[in-house]
């Protein structure tokens, strides 16, 4: 294996990917079982050991052995070096602390890609505004959004993603390093802000999946709210000058219906439990991972107030985690607003 020094973990990697859990550990897999020396940066150093000695990341993967290609490292100076290509991959809430660490390792000539979904917390900005408001508008940027359970990737399963650039050549290169004719297609898709936003609101409508499930509604219902979940999904894109079309791609439809309908999903499984009649805490305590869902509802609820677009199941699900309405209560809301036009 070319590039990579096992023993020491100084690397001139491909790639750089920086957040060790479920996801980021996954597509560095994808990338490092591509060929591309792999760098994965973690925060904590006990982990990035553990991972390094076991060749395993026992706490988000078990199981998965490490590709020969696969490095990890909790210097983030050396890691952020090693790749002109630096792949962000931590929750939404850490966004921006993680580019304000990457700003003064950054040289010139790299490049910034992110697979985190949601908004900005608080203000509900996308985060293309975030990360330009950071590092200028220098650094080509670039998002992957579509639907990928970690799990699924890692086993090498057949997957399908979006990939959208400000940059021509980071949009072919990366969807090459990427890209892997047996089981991972990577589809290239110019619309920047609808690849965004698409995996934001559709972790708000898993959760509501998942507590229409819980409170024992049956397949009908699920999918209505499929249905209507991604009306509310494109209405605030197109407003946002998104492209309607995205959303019938990987980053919308797709995204929507794997985590509205399996129980792989953190957020379906987080609506099934309230709906079931735990608290909020208790409900993210026990999944125990990233529940992105829980703080895009908030950021989908800021933005649509701020641009003005109608988005009844959000609220009604903001209503239900910040507002302790009752599950029961916010369906019966929804079913009883009135007759209206489909379009
Ligand atoms: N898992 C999946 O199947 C998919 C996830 N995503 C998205 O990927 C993003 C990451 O989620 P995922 O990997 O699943 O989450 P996990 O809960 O599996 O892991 C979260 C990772 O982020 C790290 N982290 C948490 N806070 C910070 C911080 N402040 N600074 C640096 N690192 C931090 C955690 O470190 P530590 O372990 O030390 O706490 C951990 O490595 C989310 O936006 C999610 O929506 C997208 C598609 C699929
Ligand atoms: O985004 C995902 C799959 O595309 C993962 O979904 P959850 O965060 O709900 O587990």
């Amino acid at each position: 294996m070319k590039d990579v020094d096992m023993k020491s973990n100084s690397v001139s990697a491909s790639v750089s990917v920086l957040g060790a859990g479920s996801y980021g550990t996954a597509l560095a897999f994808c990338l490092a079982r591509n060929g591309n020396p792999t760098l994965l940066w973690g925060r904590d150093e006990k982990h990035v050991a553990e991972m390094n000695t076991n060749r395993e990341n026992a706490r988000y993967l078990p199981g998965a052995t490490f590709p020969d290609a696969l490095v990890v490292n909790a210097n983030l100076e050396e890691v952020v070096a090693a790749s002109q290509d630096i792949l962000v991959v931590v929750p939404s809430h850490a966004f921006a602390a993680m580019l304000q660490s990457l700003k003064p390792l950054l040289k010139p000539h790299q490049r910034i890609i992110w697979a985190t979904k949601g908004l900005e917390p608080k203000t509900g900005r996308l985060l293309r505004d975030v990360a330009e408001e950071i590092l200028g508008t220098d650094y080509p940027l670039a998002v992957l959004s579509g639907p990928t359970f970690a799990k699924e990737m890692v086993a090498g399963l057949p997957t399908a993603i979006s990939l959208s650039s400000t940059d021509d050549t980071l949009s072919d290169e990366f969807a090459a390093k990427l890209h892997c004719a047996k089981s991972f297609r990577v589809y290239k898709n110019s619309d920047f802000t609808g690849v965004q936003l698409g995996g934001a609101v559709k972790n708000v409508i898993a959760i509501g999946a998942g507590l229409a499930d819980g409170l024992g509604f049956g397949a009908n219902a699920r999918t209505a709210l499929i249905t209507r979940g991604l009306a509310e999904l494109t209405r605030l894109g197109v407003k946002l000058g998104a492209n309607p079309e995205t959303f019938m791609g990987m980053a919308g439809l797709g995204d929507l219906v794997l985590t509205c309908t399996d129980n792989q999903s953190r957020n379906r499984r987080f609506g099934l439990a309230l709906g079931q009649g735990k608290s909020v805490d208790v409900a993210i305590e026990e999944i125990g991972q990233v529940v992105e869902g829980y703080r895009n509802t908030e950021e989908v609820h800021v933005l649509s107030k701020k641009v003005g677009v109608e988005m009844p199941i959000c609220e009604q699900i903001y209503a239900v985690l910040y507002h302790g309405k009752s599950p029961k209560e916010a369906a019966l809301a929804l079913l009883g607003r009135d007759l209206k036009n489909e379009a």
